[in-house]
């Protein structure tokens, strides 16, 4: 059943079950400030991602988004405030060995060789594009890497060499690279943009099958589109112009009201078995029967 999502914060009905709210926090940011050439990026930002909570990150082209996922994959520092991961203080500890602790999938990954599959997911124990020369793995990582092919939907596609792999096949490969370190933080930047309709829901599907397969697993996801959320969400964050207009449980931040000011334009949305859809203000009331 379809059901239009609540307007004034009532929770949803279908809204995944809350997490403890005293379950651990993997990243914790306080009003943060980002400014670049002396522009302002991000403005008094906070927010607390605990374990086993899968956050969709929202806001319209140019709001912030991607500026707030590097941070938060500690590949950036912030102007002011500040940044934990997992207890570690940006700016006090070396980048490189918090992102151990966060798998970062960027679809724009730059390989360039003919690389497999398995290689390529391989890369993620070293956190390179290319294989690093003379690192072999162990019988361990090679069976850990074999193991999250196959939950990503891709152990026909094993042997495939990168440069033949659809977009959607080279996004689920990034996942399964990214969990490769055992990270307790999994950040994704727009992972369905360019798919089709198959690919879309393949990946949904295959991220639904993570979040319950990793119940300790935290994520956050950057979209333009709520029809790309996984049922499991549990938070969202509404940016508009590098501020926090909204950020909270689904029930509570999915509304039409907090989605069309986060968009600029009316919206209503509805959601049927976990998953969400959007129609401009406007079309939704005419096709409202009676
Ligand atoms: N190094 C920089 N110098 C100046 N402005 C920047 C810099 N990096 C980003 N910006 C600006 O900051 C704003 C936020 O950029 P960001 O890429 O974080 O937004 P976004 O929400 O991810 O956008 P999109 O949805 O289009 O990917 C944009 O207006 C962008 O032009």
């Amino acid at each position: 059943m379809t059901t239009e999502t609540a307007a004034g914060g009532a929770p949803d009905a279908e809204a995944a079950p809350a997490r403890p709210a005293d379950a651990p926090p993997v990243l914790c940011a306080r009003d943060v400030d980002v400014v670049r050439d002396g522009n302002p990026i991000l403005e008094g930002l906070s927010l607390t991602v605990r374990a086993g909570e899968h956050w969709a990150l929202l806001g319209a082209n140019g709001a912030g988004k991607s500026t707030l996922l590097g941070l938060l994959g500690a590949l950036t520092h912030p102007s002011r405030g500040t940044v934990d991961v997992l207890g570690h203080r940006l700016g006090r500890v070396d980048l490189r060995s918090l992102r151990t602790y966060v798998g970062h999938v960027d679809p724009r990954h730059a390989l360039r060789s003919p690389l497999k599959v398995r290689d390529v997911v391989l890369t993620g124990l070293t956190n390179s594009i290319e294989r690093v020369p003379r690192r072999h793995p162990t019988a361990e990582q090679s069976a850990r890497a074999d193991h999250l092919i196959g939950l990503l939907g891709l152990a026909h596609r094993r042997e495939a060499a990168w440069p033949t792999l659809s977009q959607g096949e080279r996004g689920r490969a990034l996942i399964a690279r990214a969990l490769m370190p055992r990270p307790r933080l999994l950040l994704l930047d727009e992972p369905a943009t360019g798919l089709d309709v198959a690919g879309r829901e393949q990946l949904i599907e295959r991220i639904d099958t993570l979040q319950q397969s990793h119940p300790e697993l935290a994520s956050v996801l950057v979209t333009h589109h709520l029809e790309e959320l996984p049922p499991g969400t549990t938070h969202a964050m509404l940016l508009r112009g590098g501020r926090r207009l909204a950020a909270g449980p689904v029930g509570e931040t999915l509304t039409g009201e907090l989605v069309s000011a986060c968009f600029g334009h009316p919206v209503r949305l509805f959601r049927d078995e976990g998953r969400w859809s959007v129609r401009t203000g406007r079309t939704a009331a005419a096709q409202r029967p009676g």
